[in-house]
């Protein structure tokens, strides 16, 4: 290939299964989530084994790329159009470039002719469970680097141990029984949604719903039955709500909804389909029992709520109150 003699650089083109790969991203719940020993240990690890003076796990959002990981670099993200690592996901063999200088798609990219100043880099993609490319376990050098056949099988097994990692926390965040996502989950994209509403100055909700005598079912019908309940139940809050709207299961028979950027009206509006929801399901022929519920509102105020848990907290309490009054929805 003859060396390009503009300064210019390709960004990286947008895979055919873009949609999926984004849905897949975001099912993760990662995005945005604070740095965990889980991933730290393979990047430090990586750094050691290669002797190179970055290495990151990122993930490639609609528009950057996102570290989950970063050694050596103070970057959290940048701009998609820029990444190496938007290249590496177009297909599931490792991206060498052993000389950005000398590729037309890297020579005239900011980071190569400017910080960091990339010469060297090897970017195995990271697959989710479902075979989507997140993003990759990436090097990089500022100098030329050695890679050989032993390098690319190291760097390609440490990324098997990072995707691992990935499918567990993609199952550590989901609520098995009824599919919606599950405490750990919730805080997680609870924390990162009521810090964007804090900067953006825009509005949020929680809704923390509990079942009524719930225990009563599981005596009278049986555990299997209570499941069933469970499961309606979800499935009544996952239609009524936005798809923006974070449904959650928190454990029990304990839900909660988070509604970023809805006026009171909306959100109530939402609480009156669901009660109409709900009414419908109980109305059906051959139902045994009345699916019921009590459910308290609160209002994201960030001066009275340091975070997701003082706001999960005034909801319960507010539930707790209806549920005491008998003023069942
Ligand atoms: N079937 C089933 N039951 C569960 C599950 N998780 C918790 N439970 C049961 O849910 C019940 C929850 O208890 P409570 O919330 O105190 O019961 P409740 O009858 O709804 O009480 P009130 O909210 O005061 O009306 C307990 O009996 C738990 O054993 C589950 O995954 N499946």
């Amino acid at each position: 290939m003859s060396r390009p003699t503009g300064r210019d650089f390709t960004p990286p083109p947008i895979p055919d299964d873009e949609a999926e790969r984004l849905a897949t991203l975001q099912a993760l719940r990662i995005l945005d989530t604070p740095p965990e020993e889980r991933f730290d240990r393979f990047t430090r690890l990586a750094k050691r084994l290669f002797g190179v003076p970055i290495v990151a796990i990122t993930l490639i959002d609609a528009e950057r790329q996102w570290h989950k990981s970063v050694q050596g670099l103070e970057l959290a993200e940048l701009p998609r159009p820029l990444s190496f690592c938007g290249h590496a996901i177009l297909s599931d063999q490792l991206l060498l470039v052993p000389n950005a200088h000398e590729d037309a798609r890297f020579a005239g990219n900011p980071l190569v002719t400017g910080e960091p100043f990339i010469h060297f880099y090897a970017g195995q993609p990271l697959r989710a469970p479902n075979g989507k490319r997140m993003g990759s376990l990436c090097l990089i050098d500022t100098q030329p680097h050695p890679f050989d056949a032993d390098d690319e099988a190291l760097l390609r097994d440490l990324a098997l141990m990072v995707e691992h990692e990935l499918a567990i926390l993609q199952i550590a965040t989901l609520d098995e029984l009824t599919g919606l996502t599950n405490r750990r989950g919730f805080e997680a994209l609870a924390r990162h949604s009521l810090g964007m509403c804090r900067r953006l100055q825009r509005s949020a909700s929680l809704l923390f719903f509990d079942l009524d005598r719930f225990k009563q079912i599981n005596d009278e019908f049986g555990h299997a039955e209570g499941d069933r309940a469970l499961i309606d139940f979800a499935a009544l809050l996952r239609r009524t709500f936005r798809e923006s709207d974070v449904v959650a299961r928190l454990g029990g028979d304990e839900f909660a909804v988070l509604l970023t950027n809805a006026a009171h009206l909306e959100r109530d509006a939402a609480l009156d389909r669901l009660a109409f929801a709900v009414a419908a399901h109980n109305a059906q022929p051959g139902q045994l029992y009345a699916l019921q519920y009590s459910v308290g509102c609160a209002d994201f105020d960030a001066a009275r709520h340091a975070g997701a848990a003082e706001l999960l907290a005034e909801a319960d309490r507010l539930m707790y109150r209806q549920k005491h009054a008998g003023r069942k929805a």
